[in-house]
Formats: C-alpha cells, sequence, structure tokens
C-alpha cells in the first residue's frame, strides 16, 4: 500500500524547478516514485512513513514549502468506471483528413465505448521532421522557409484543416513555432537531441489539434491534451525516454477529473513526455505512441486498450519480407514484447510493460479493416497446439565473439566481460557462453541511436577493453532471426529449422534460447537473412506438417 506524499513549493519566478534539488534526509523512507512541475514536487512514499518528519533541504534558490499533504494513491483499478478503453491510432490511420473522418466514423460505431484517444503525427510527419531539422543545420537562414519539408508539412497540416472543415487557427501557432525553430536551428547550425524532440512533438501536437476540433465540428465533444502538460513525466533521455512511475498517478488525476466534469473524449498525444530533471519536452523512442496507450490504459484502470494499425494485427512475419504473412489471432504480453524487442516494427518494444503490469488487454486491429478480427494480447493462453508464432528480423546488429586468454577453469571471466559493457553503459541483446569464450550481439537501438562518430569510438573502446583479458573478434552485418513461440517444443522447432537452413546453405553463427521461454534467436550473415525467413516462414506456416 502507498500514499502519496504532496509537497507544494512556490518557485522564485524565472527559475527552472529543475534546478533545484529536494533531499529528503530522514532514513528509511522509500521513495517509489518522484515527479515534478513547474511549480511542485510530488513524492510517493510508502505508506509507513506518513508520519515521519522529513528534513527537506534546498541546495538551490528559494522553494517554501506551501503545504504538505497527504493523499492516497489513485486507485488505479477502481477509477475507471466511465472511460471504457483507449483507442490508439498511428500515423498511417490519421495519414488524410479522409483518414480521420473514417477514424472519427470508427469511433462512433462502437457506441458502448467511451475512449481515450491517442493519436501519432499524420502520415510520415516524424520523418519528414526530422529531416526538415537536419537540412535546417547546414542550409542557411534565408533558406529554411523553402525547406521541402517544411512545406510538404505546412500543406499537408492546412489542407487537412480545410478538409475537415475546422479553423486553422487551431495548428497557426504551431506551423509558425515549427518555422521559427527550423531557424533557429539553422542559426546554431545544430540540432542537439534535445532540439530534435522538440521539433518532432510539432508532429504529435498538430494531429491531435486538428482530429479534437473535428470531433467537436461533427457534435462529439472532444478535448485535446498535450501528454507533456498532463504527466507524462520521463527520465531525460531525450529520443529515447522512459516513463517514470508517477506518470500514472498524475495522468489519471488530469483525465479523470475532467471526465468527470465534463464528458469530452481526451485526444492525447502520442510519443511525447516531459524530462523530470530537465522540463523539457522528450520522446519515447520511434512508435512511442503505442507506449502512451497503454501507459494511459493502466493509469486508469481501463478495460482494453486498442492499437489501430495498417495491418490485420501482429504478423507470422514482417510484411515487408513476406507480404503473404498472416495474422496471429492471440499473443502473450511475453510474446509481444519479445517480437517487439527483437524488431518488429509493429509495436513499440516498451508498450507491453504498462499492460502486464495494469492486466489489461491489448487489442491491434487495422483501421482500414476494422472487420478482421486483429490480435488479442493477454497475459496467457492456451499453448497446447502453439508452436511457432511468429519470426522476426533485426539487421545490422554487431556481434562480438570474446575468448579468454586464460586457460580453462579461469573464474570471473563472464562477470569481467559483462562489466565492461555495464561501465560503457552498452547493452547487450543476444549470449551464447562457455566457460572460456562468450558471443554476444549489442542492441542496435541503443548503439546506433548515437551519433556515428561516437559509435565508432564506442566500439573501438569496447574492443579495447575487452582485449585486455580476451580475443576479440568484432564481427558487422549480422542479423538475428528471433523465433517467437512456444519453447517447451524447442526440439521440434530447432529440426525443422536446420533442415530449412541446411537446405538452403546458410550457417547459424550462434544460438541462444532467452530466458523467457519464447524466444529462440539465430544469428546469421546479413545478406542470408531474408531469404532465411522467407524459407522458415514457408516450412512453419505454409505446410501442413
Ligand atoms: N510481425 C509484424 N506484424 C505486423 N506488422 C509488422 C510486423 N513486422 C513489421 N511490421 C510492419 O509494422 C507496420 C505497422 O507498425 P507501425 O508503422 O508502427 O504502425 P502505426 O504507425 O500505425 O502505429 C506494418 O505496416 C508492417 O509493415
Ligand atoms: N510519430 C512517432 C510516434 C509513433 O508512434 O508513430 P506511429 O504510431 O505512426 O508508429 C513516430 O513516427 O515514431
Amino acid at each position: 500500500m502507498t500514499a502519496s506524499l504532496q509537497l507544494y513549493g512556490v518557485q522564485a519566478p524565472g527559475l527552472a524547478l529543475s534546478s533545484k534539488r529536494l533531499e529528503f534526509g530522514t532514513k528509511g523512507i522509500n521513495f517509489s516514485a518522484t515527479l515534478t512541475s513547474s511549480c511542485a514536487i510530488f513524492r510517493t512514499v510508502e505508506r509507513s512513513c506518513r508520519n515521519t518528519a522529513l528534513r527537506v533541504s534546498c541546495e538551490a534558490a528559494r522553494v517554501d514549502l506551501l503545504e504538505r499533504k497527504e493523499t492516497e494513491t489513485c486507485n488505479l483499478s477502481g477509477t475507471g468506471k466511465e472511460l471504457t478503453c483507449v483507442m490508439k491510432f498511428g500515423g498511417s490511420s490519421v495519414a488524410s483528413a479522409e483518414r480521420m473522418k473514417e477514424i472519427a466514423n470508427l469511433i462512433l460505431s462502437f457506441p458502448d465505448e467511451r475512449p481515450v484517444v491517442v493519436l501519432s503525427a499524420m502520415g510520415k510527419t516524424t520523418n519528414k521532421l526530422l529531416t526538415a531539422g537536419e537540412k535546417a543545420v547546414t542550409c542557411g537562414v534565408t533558406n529554411v522557409e523553402s525547406l521541402e519539408e517544411l512545406s510538404f508539412i505546412k500543406e499537408l497540416h492546412l489542407r487537412t484543416a480545410h478538409e475537415l472543415g475546422v479553423e486553422t487557427t487551431v495548428i497557426a501557432k504551431h506551423l509558425e513555432g515549427l518555422h521559427q525553430l527550423l531557424k533557429g536551428i539553422s542559426m546554431m547550425k545544430e540540432l542537439t537531441s534535445r532540439t530534435r524532440d522538440y521539433l518532432v512533438s510539432f508532429g504529435e501536437c498538430m494531429s491531435t489539434r486538428l482530429f479534437s476540433a473535428y470531433l467537436n465540428k461533427i457534435g462529439h465533444k472532444a478535448r485535446q491534451y498535450d501528454a507533456f502538460e498532463i504527466g507524462f513525466i520521463t527520465t531525460d533521455d531525450f529520443t529515447n525516454a522512459d516513463i517514470l512511475e508517477a506518470t500514472y498517478p498524475a495522468v489519471s488525476k488530469t483525465l479523470l477529473g475532467d471526465w468527470s466534469k465534463e464528458n469530452a473524449v481526451p485526444v492525447v498525444t502520442g510519443f511525447l513526455g516531459k524530462g523530470w530533471r530537465s522540463c523539457a519536452i522528450t520522446t519515447l523512442g520511434r512508435g512511442g505512441s503505442d507506449l502512451t496507450a497503454t501507459t494511459i490504459g493502466k493509469a486508469l484502470g481501463l478495460r482494453e486498450i486498442q492499437v489501430w494499425k495498417d495491418v490485420d494485427g501482429v504478423l507470422t512475419c514482417d510484411p515487408n519480407i513476406y507480404p503473404g504473412a498472416q495474422s496471429v489471432p492471440y499473443l502473450t504480453f511475453d510474446e509481444a514484447a519479445e517480437l517487439a524487442y527483437f524488431g518488429a516494427q509493429v509495436l513499440h518494444p516498451l508498450s507491453m510493460r504498462p499492460a502486464r503490469d495494469g492486466d489489461i488487454p491489448v487489442r491491434v486491429k487495422n483501421s482500414y479493416n476494422p472487420n478482421a478480427p486483429g490480435t488479442v494480447i493477454t497475459r496467457s493462453r492456451d499453448m497446447s497446439k502453439a508452436v511457432l508464432t511468429s519470426i522476426v528480423l533485426k539487421r545490422n546488429v554487431t556481434m562480438l565473439d570474446i575468448a579468454s586468454t586464460r586457460m580453462l577453469g579461469q573464474y570471473g571471466f563472464l562477470a569481467k566481460v559483462f562489466t565492461t559493457f555495464e561501465d560503457l553503459g552498452i547493452s547487450v541483446d543476444v549470449v551464447a557462453t562457455s566457460e572460456v569464450s562468450i558471443s554476444l550481439t549489442l542492441d542496435p537501438a541503443k548503439l546506433w541511436g548515437r551519433e556515428i562518430v561516437q559509435r565508432a569510438n564506442e566500439l573501438d573502446h569496447v574492443v579495447e577493453e575487452l582485449e585486455k583479458i580476451a580475443v576479440v573478434k568484432l564481427l558487422q552485418r549480422r542479423s538475428i532471426i528471433s523465433l517467437i513461440g512456444n519453447v517447451q517444443k524447442s526440439s521440434l522447432i530447432l529440426e525443422k529449422v536446420f533442415q530449412v537452413l541446411r537446405s538452403n546453405g546458410v550457417n547459424v553463427q550462434m544460438i541462444s534460447q532467452g530466458a523467457s521461454k519464447v524466444n529462440i534467436s539465430l544469428i546469421v550473415n546479413d545478406e542470408e537473412a531474408e531469404q532465411c525467413v522467407r524459407a522458415l516462414h514457408s516450412a512453419f506456416f505454409e505446410t501442413s506438417s
């Protein structure tokens, strides 16, 4: 049982709260969450500490303690009496005015649902914003106006407003702000990851404003929310921020509080948050609107989370690799998480976490084909007949073969290897070990998120460090093929896999069965990978045996 202790403070004008540090000196207090807003600091503490006197010391400028108030943390499962579900629509589902009208009809076609709507940016807006930002660095201030991406974004959003019949004023400030920001980037000749997040936030801020205005126009009361203003508190890892615990009660309080006053459909920006130290806009990693949706689902204790895409649910493999991929009717949270983590673009890698914690079913549906049943993701499912569920490919992975320079019997070798990665802040994806050697792949999401120069230095540095204790081989352009399914049937799966790979003349360079028990990973050369996935798909999903 936790209680929330809220300490309200006033800020000296013009000072960001993040520049101050409040210290809670009393021993034994277990802070399970922290969140700051421009005028308050909230800390969630264990109930047992309720009456403990807190010594609050303020390091920087003035923070006056105005009020100390104890409140029960929102009852997460009991508050969602009225709002029923989350409906998240991805970029392809809101790519044009016509698509937005269809989505509005779709929402209205479920009269028993009272959804929280989460939207991504329209179509490929996020990519266009990023390209515009990169071009702005070098194009010169006077040329910003004629950047084709800026013109495209302006034209798309203004046209959408006209076609929806809503005032262009709902997005005018954002279009102007975007223009100014690009000029700023151009003047500074620099695009930091913090600015990058601010830049892409314009996409979701505009799509939600247009859609909410449209719902209101057709007589369906709606209210737009910027996630970074309603308590989506994240780490300050720009471009890949993680949601902090304090988000749940804050989001619940705002959305349920407003809903109880007026039943207006909440339309929330996906993908965005607010860094808890910086108070700047952050993003949750590409495809992060899925995570926004599941976070809201958990925060409000809703009955279901729906993510509407442009495919008939989660498929047996990436349809861009094999167009004959079929939809998977049921998945567990573990299977879906593994599938997303190992590269299936269809779901954000962390999005299953809140749904699993809240035990809320996630339904993946096709907004272009609403009648298709889609995929239902739940805590457990009948695995008695399940063998292989889906095949996932992650390309361009770096692999390391590390062999100890000592002989057998050396203890501490694995510990030293992993300490090196920990020290360098690099996470590892797939591992296979013996007593004196270890093969592993490096998480490309973490590594490739950094600048090219930084990346090359990092790899050199890893090899240099490891060479103090081992012979190291750096192998690039490898692919991980992940076989998601019932690992209880691993012999059956592997028998078939090796038959297929042998008949295709492919040598597996490493194999690993994860502790999650839903995934077997194979490492092959990049250039052989797609052909392998197609051959494996035929063997597992297109033959009767
Ligand atoms: N196993 C898979 N199942 C379904 N879609 C997949 C899979 N692997 C890759 N994809 C790709 O993911 C896309 C859907 O994800 P995404 O583009 O993020 O959707 P949205 O933007 O609508 O949220 C599909 O169009 C498909 O090309
Ligand atoms: N617009 C962001 C966030 C997002 O979730 O998009 P989508 O739902 O279209 O994948 C992106 O492109 O990454």
